[in-house]
């Protein structure tokens, strides 16, 4: 049974194919992976240790699915979250749609959780052509919404790190540990928890 504890919870939402999985991996094992893509069936966790700001946290990383199919059990991942990164897929636009219905609904749903858009893929649009999502209307979309916007490509590593640092530092921010014990998410705890929640609905 997995009882690790987590200081920050992290969760990663977008349309299917828009990236997430592999900016996880790209952030967590600095792998890009070119076998046949594969679709994330409900959802996957992995805990990261970092240092933030003079302290060391445990980034927890929920990494959804994106098939609207799976849409009511992500909604279970992101509660709690400290911090949600949306992704969108520079060369679709449709991800750009998608990822806005994630941000509104964590902006009705989850006011405490800091939002960071994500545009992957960045690698792939150095043909202008190959761009869908128009590089005024990602930037306009983030500043109305103050979202921090990153452009990624977990092929190159491009801003991958970056988008991570960032996200612990703004966290670890507003962490509070105690003489050794760190306030953290018991995850298995926690994840009862939820499920129960849903259960009763
Ligand atoms: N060139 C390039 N391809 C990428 C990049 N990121 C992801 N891909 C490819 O895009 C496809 C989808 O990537 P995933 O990371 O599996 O997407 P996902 O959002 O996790 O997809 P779901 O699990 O269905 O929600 C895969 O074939 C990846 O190899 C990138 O930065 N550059």
């Amino acid at each position: 049974m997995n009882t690790q504890r987590v200081d920050v919870k992290l969760v990663l939402l977008g349309r299917e194919y828009s990236g997430k999985t592999s900016l996880v991996e790209r952030f967590v094992f600095d792998r890009f992976s070119c076998t046949p893509y594969q679709s994330t069936i409900g959802n996957a966790f992995v805990a990261k240790r970092m240092e933030a700001k003079g302290k060391n946290l445990t980034l927890g990383i929920w990494d959804t699915a994106g098939s609207e199919r799976y849409e009511a059990m992500t909604r279970i991942y992101y509660r709690g979250a400290q911090a949600a990164v949306v992704c969108f897929d520079l060369t679709e636009n449709t991800s750009f749609q998608r990822a806005k219905f994630w941000v509104n609904e964590l902006l009705n749903c989850e006011e405490h959780c800091r939002v960071y858009l994500c545009a992957t893929k960045a690698d792939l649009v150095g043909d202008k052509m190959a761009r869908k999502v128009d590089l005024h209307d990602m930037h306009d979309y983030a500043e109305e919404m103050k979202a921090q916007l990153f452009e990624t490509s977990s092929k190159t590593g491009q801003n991958v790190h970056e988008l991570f640092q960032k996200i612990a530092d703004d966290c670890a921010e507003k962490l509070v540990f105690t003489d050794q014990t760190p306030r953290g998410v018991n995850i298995t705890k926690d994840a009862k928890r939820e499920m129960a929640r849903c259960c009763v609905k």
